[in-house]
């Protein structure tokens, strides 16, 4: 369990989190989210100790990482900057965390086996390809046993095989009981392993939410319904919750607040015929992209063809 209370940083006049809230519950994975500069590395880092919040606190398990008298089997993470030997092998690695954290060789072995690392182990850590270096990296998050794993952007430059690998071991470590908070900036990717989602930008709690409500919120439950009788099927549709909108004359609503199988139901019973039924599913990229637009550092723009001088 992750617990922030007002949680800031603040470097200079720049206020890189600010304010923070939040809880990170165990036996589900979270999603840490925000546009690129939101401030979520700079929180994992706290959480992990590497940097001291200029006011607020955060606890993993109930306690500030310090104060841990074993924090590798607490909180095992994997943070954006490496520091891996290269001329050392990864088991080599390893050992050398497990020996100054006294976790037995056989830790080191199983670590080894759970990300897939066998053949390469005795390699130089130097010559891994990028995925190699993140199941390296997650290996070593994981050597305490922890009951809280976090992780920096771990897809980060992985090709497809390396996502999923990355997707069913969090699920696993999740199912066994664990916390799990894994950041990105990419809603598309957390959306497939992540259940609860924490959202920021510009260093603030924008929403602290489910997968499920997030698109919901978004407008994820309209429906469009094409019909012989607009005006009746209003009638007939109209209630508590239900918002329904469309232009004069035309044959097309939107209804929110109803599923499409009702709406479909209500319609028969009343003999009115329908020539098109569609739920509209919101993306979840779009549904993040409409809360974090105001709260984007570094907005890209481009010239159109009629704005050149
Ligand atoms: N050591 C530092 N000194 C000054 N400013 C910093 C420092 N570290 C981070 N910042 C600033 O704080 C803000 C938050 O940065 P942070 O790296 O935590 O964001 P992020 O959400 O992890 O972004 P990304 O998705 O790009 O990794 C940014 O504006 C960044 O420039």
């Amino acid at each position: 369990m992750i617990e922030a209370h007002q949680l800031t940083k603040r470097y200079g006049e720049k206020t890189a989190v600010d304010r923070l809230d939040f809880t990170v519950r165990p036996g589900t994975v979270t999603g840490f989210l925000g546009p690129n500069g939101a401030g979520k590395s700079t929180t994992m880092r706290m959480i992990v100790g590497l940097d001291a919040p200029s006011s607020g606190s955060v606890t993993v398990n109930g306690r500030r990482y310090a104060e841990h008298a074993a924090p590798l089997q607490e909180v095992g993470a994997l943070l954006e900057a490496k520091s891996i030997h290269p001329g050392r092998s990864a088991f080599d690695h390893l050992m050398a965390q497990a020996y100054t954290h006294g976790i037995p060789r056989r830790r080191v072995e199983e670590v080894i086996e759970m990300t897939g690392l066998q053949a390469v182990a005795k390699k130089r850590a130097g010559a891994f390809s990028l995925g190699m270096g993140q199941r390296l990296g997650i290996a070593a998050a994981l050597l305490g046993d922890p009951s809280t794993v976090m992780l920096d952007e771990p897809v980060n430059g992985l090709d497809p095989e390396g996502v999923l690998w990355i997707r069913n071991l969090l699920s696993g470590l999740a199912a066994e009981g664990r916390t799990v908070f894994v950041s990105s900036h990419l809603m598309s990717e957390i959306a497939l392993v992540a259940e609860h989602l924490i959202i920021v930008g510009r260093g603030r709690l924008l929403a602290d939410t489910t997968v499920k409500d997030l698109v919901s919120q978004a407008g994820g439950d309209t429906v469009k319904v094409v019909s012989a009788d607009p005006a009746r099927l209003r009638e007939v549709l109209a209630g508590p919750g239900v918002d329904i909108s469309g232009r004069a004359g035309s044959e097309e609503l939107e209804v929110t607040g109803m599923p499409a199988r009702a709406i479909g139901t209500a319609a028969g019973k009343a003999g009115i015929t329908l020539f098109e039924l569609t739920p509209r599913t919101v993306s979840l990229e779009e549904a993040f992209m409409e809360l974090t637009q105001d709260a984007v550092e570094y907005h890209g723009s481009f010239a159109t063809a009629g704005s050149a001088a």
